[in-house]
């Protein structure tokens, strides 16, 4: 199982996930957003992760394509993960610059949803609001029909935390799980012992 800890900020967390296990960190660069960073602190995570073997992740939402691959590009970050709504054309600009791009939406938003259809090499699907930790119904996942047509590779997100994570698995059977709000004690501030009772309970 391929674990992402999300809505890094600091070196600390960072080393943290990589000692616990996880296979990604994501930092957020979104305006309004609790866990928004700088590129200070961005680079931090990046710093951090660095010859550790996991993937740093660049997330953005509502930021141009092109522009956020630019910029995840020049911190060093291994991924961008480009969440809502943007379109096939998007994604090939972005990969023009990054070979890995990875495509984050929700059912509601997109309920026919196919891995893979925008050239991304994984699908995230989390709830309706990211990083919200709003549960979402994961039934839809679990049926065969939805499933196929999803295909393999993907993510699930969405107010998954340390005590839920092997349910939602068992549930939906991802690819890997994604944890933003379920490893903080408060919006935007990660706790340590969380995150590494997420890893071990997605790995259980
Ligand atoms: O985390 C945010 O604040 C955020 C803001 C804007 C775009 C994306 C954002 N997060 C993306 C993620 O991949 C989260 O980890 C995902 O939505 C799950 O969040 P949570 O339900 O809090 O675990």
């Amino acid at each position: 199982m391929y674990i992402k800890i999300c809505g890094l900020r600091d070196e600390l967390a960072a080393r943290v996930a990589v000692d616990a296990g996880a296979d990604a960190v994501g930092v957020v660069m979104s305006e309004g957003s609790p866990r928004d960073a700088s590129r200070d602190e961005a680079a931090s995570v990046v710093a951090a992760v660095e010859g550790s073997g996991l993937d740093a992740v660049l997330v953005v939402r509502g930021v141009p394509a092109r522009a956020a691959a630019e910029t995840a590009l020049e911190l060093g970050f291994d991924v961008l993960q480009l969440h809502g709504p943007y379109s096939g054309a998007d994604f090939a600009a972005a990969l023009e610059v990054l070979p890995r791009v990875w495509r984050a939406t929700s059912l509601v938003a997109e309920p026919r949803l196919r891995a893979g259809e925008y050239g991304e090499e994984h699908l995230l699907i989390d709830g309706a609001t990211p990083g919200s930790g709003e549960s979402w119904d994961l039934a839809a996942l679990a049926e065969q029909e939805t499933a196929a047509r999803i295909g393999d590779g993907w993510i699930l997100a969405g107010g998954l935390e340390p005590g839920n994570v092997a349910e939602a698995i068992a549930a939906a059977r991802p690819w890997g799980v994604d944890v933003s709000s379920g490893v903080e004690r408060a919006p935007g501030v990660k706790d340590l012992e969380l995150i590494r009772r997420f890893v071990r309970a997605a790995r259980s």
